[in-house]
């Protein structure tokens, strides 16, 4: 069996995608490693909803998605962030397949329909996601889901992350963000336990965008996820999270 790799990049650390990273995905592929790339885009969606006029509204890291608020993502997603993804891994010479186009659509349905809107909870992988990795092909998947009725839902990118790792037996899950890992006292913890977690969620230590980011790196581990890391850099560790 080949080895699987879920990377999931956040909105900020996709500008820091650098040669060093490139370098990596190649090394990964000849090494015959499934890779799969979620990539989120929360400051990107959080600005263009600003500049709409749109009020950004969170709520544990959770987008609080109006009918607007999902058009305007759906569109920083699908119109301008995985084209230039794709466009860049083009420029690396590493073939991509992007999951967010009509017949590829992740299935799923609404995670709280009065608490959050129109936010989504994935259930199912499009068909053929494991061929086109098996054909050596890296797979892209946006922060969105469709309903049976092909409504839009936005998907916060940690809790994609966790599914596609989940729903494809992957063995790694690396969760790459803008801070090298989860911090305390301005230090990386090289690994966090579940209680600690819980600590650190309960004294503010552990807030906002990290909180998801840690929930969808347990839901990981429950499904059988075998390494989990939070990081800044795919070449440095950050902070591995034990159960
Ligand atoms: N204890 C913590 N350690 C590290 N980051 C934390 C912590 N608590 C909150 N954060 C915040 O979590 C952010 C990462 O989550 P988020 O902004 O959602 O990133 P991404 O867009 O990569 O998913 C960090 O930039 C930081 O502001
Ligand atoms: C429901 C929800 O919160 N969706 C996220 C999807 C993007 C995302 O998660 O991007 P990052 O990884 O950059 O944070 C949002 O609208 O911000």
């Amino acid at each position: 069996m080949c080895e699987t790799i879920v990377i999931k990049i956040g909105g900020n650390a996709l500008a820091e995608m650098n040669e060093t990273f490139f370098k990596m995905l190649r090394q990964l592929q000849q090494q015959a490693v499934q890779i799969v790339i979620v990539h989120g885009g929360g400051p990107m969606i959080s600005k263009a909803c600003t500049e709409m006029g749109l009020k950004v509204i969170k709520k544990s890291g959770i987008r609080v998605t109006d009918q607007m608020t999902m058009a305007v993502t759906q569109q920083v997603i699908t119109e301008t962030i995985q084209p230039k993804l794709l466009q860049v891994l083009k420029q690396q010479g590493i073939s991509a397949v992007a999951m967010n186009t009509q017949d590829k659509m992740v299935q799923g349905d609404y995670l709280n329909q009065s608490d959050y809107g129109y936010v989504g909870l994935p259930a199912q992988l499009p068909a053929h996601t494991k061929t086109y990795l098996a054909q050596g092909n890296v797979v892209i998947f946006g922060p969105l889901c469709q309903t049976e009725d092909q409504t839009w839902l936005n998907v916060n990118a940690d809790t994609m992350a966790a599914f596609v790792a989940k729903a494809l037996k992957a063995d790694r899950l690396v969760l790459m963000t803008d801070v090298p890992g989860v911090l305390y006292n301005g230090h990386v913890m090289p690994n966090v336990h579940y209680q600690q977690v819980q600590r650190l969620i309960a004294s503010g230590i552990l807030k906002r965008g990290m909180v998801p980011k840690v929930a969808a790196a347990y839901k990981a581990l429950e499904a059988g996820v075998s390494q989990v890391e939070i990081l800044g850099d795919l070449s440095k560790h950050g902070t591995l999270v034990l159960p």
